[in-house]
């Protein structure tokens, strides 16, 4: 059996200092979250654990502490993917905890979007994530240094490389964020070369990486280990929410990855200045001095939209469904009332 180091797996003085030394149970990190259980990787090899809550609370990459068969403790996280998710309860989704790099895979041709870009940075900055732009089919490009150069322009705080996914050497280069300890994921749309980049980075296909597993009835099943090691000796996240991200509650990411926007509102004459025709909006000063670039601000205004949409959706669903809640209870204990075996409280 594989044996690692706990700081190989990704464990750092952040989950350290969350221990107490007289306490016996040890440390895991998560490979997989199911329904009703957790997999857990620890310095001798996988466990299978059950949680004290719901599975829903604890994502792939979470640390936790255990006895051997269930989890006593769920470590607070450095970094955290989450999304807005779908249906009535919508609550924000836990997609992957303690992503150190965050790359943000596009390639050098139509699929560059500096909108998109722009949105996933916001994403990996609010996540907590080191942000890096993949700039895949620079084989297929006259010019991928453009690329490179357009997308390293939206923020001082990203690193942009362009390679050919295709290429063992170039897709080696990916190899400094997923070393030793170090936990990497990979976002963009369909097509671009993810796939590719990770099947060369773990060194074995999809297909090939899937575990066989009993389900209740006794029957085979095979589900993909969604934290997976990478030939460089550090971990990948590949989860299915990874790859269909939309923005939710991001506005501290969104007011970092546009800084030359947001850094000028404070001194906008109005409070509440729309950054439009107002009289004495430092914003639309700058554009007219050349300082800022006018479609910074469409594209800052357009994401706060967004963002703003996609929060509020999830409050005012909360608000449906604990509505609906009272309803149903209410409901409830008129029937027990009528039947005779009790009177609502
Ligand atoms: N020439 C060239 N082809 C590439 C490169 N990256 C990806 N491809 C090809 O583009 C196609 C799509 O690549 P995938 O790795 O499947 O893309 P993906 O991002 O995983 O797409 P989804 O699985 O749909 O999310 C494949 O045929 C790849 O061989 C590249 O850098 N250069
Ligand atoms: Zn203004």
């Amino acid at each position: 059996m594989t044996e690692y180091l706990l700081n190989d797996l990704g464990w750092s003085d952040h989950f350290a200092r969350q221990c107490d030394p007289e306490d016996s149970d040890t440390p895991a990190r998560l490979l997989e979250v199911m329904r009703d259980h957790v997999i857990g990787l620890t310095e001798t090899g996988q466990v299978s654990l059950v949680t004290p809550d719901s599975t829903g609370l604890y994502a792939v990459g979470d640390w936790v502490l255990h006895d051997g068969t269930k989890v006593s403790k769920r470590l607070d996280r450095q970094t955290e993917i989450a999304r807005r998710a779908a249906g009535p309860q919508a609550a924000r989704q836990l997609i992957a905890a303690n992503v150190d790099t965050l790359a943000i895979v596009t390639s050098c041709n139509d699929d560059f979007n500096v909108a998109r870009l722009e949105r996933y940075l916001a994403m990996a900055t609010q996540a907590g994530c080191l942000p890096l732009v993949v700039l895949t089919k620079a084989d297929q490009s006259d010019d991928p240094e453009s690329y490179a150069k357009a997308a390293a322009r939206l923020s001082p705080l990203l690193t942009a490389i362009t390679l050919n996914a295709k290429d063992t050497e170039d897709a080696d280069r990916l190899a400094p964020w997923c070393g030793a300890g170090q936990t990497l994921a990979l976002v963009g749309s369909s097509g671009v070369g993810k796939t590719t980049l990770q099947n060369h980075l773990t060194g074995i296909t999809a297909l090939t990486q899937d575990i066989r597993e009993d389900d209740a009835k006794g029957r085979h099943t095979t589900t993909a280990r969604a934290l997976r090691p990478t030939r460089a000796g550090g971990w990948l996240i590949d989860t299915p929410g990874m790859r269909e991200l939309a923005l939710s509650d991001a506005a501290e990411g969104i007011e970092a990855v546009f800084a030359d926007v947001t850094d000028l509102i404070p001194q906008c004459r109005f409070n509440d200045c729309a950054h439009e025709s107002e009289p004495g909006c430092a914003v639309q000063a700058a554009i007219a001095d050349g300082t800022l670039d006018p479609g910074r601000l469409e594209r800052w205004k357009k994401l706060m939209r967004e963002d703003q949409f996609n929060s509020e959706s999830v409050a005012e669903a909360r608000a449906r469904f604990r509505k609906l809640g009272k309803m149903y209870k209410g409901g409830k204990a008129r029937a027990k009332a009528k039947r005779g075996d009790g009177l609502p409280d």
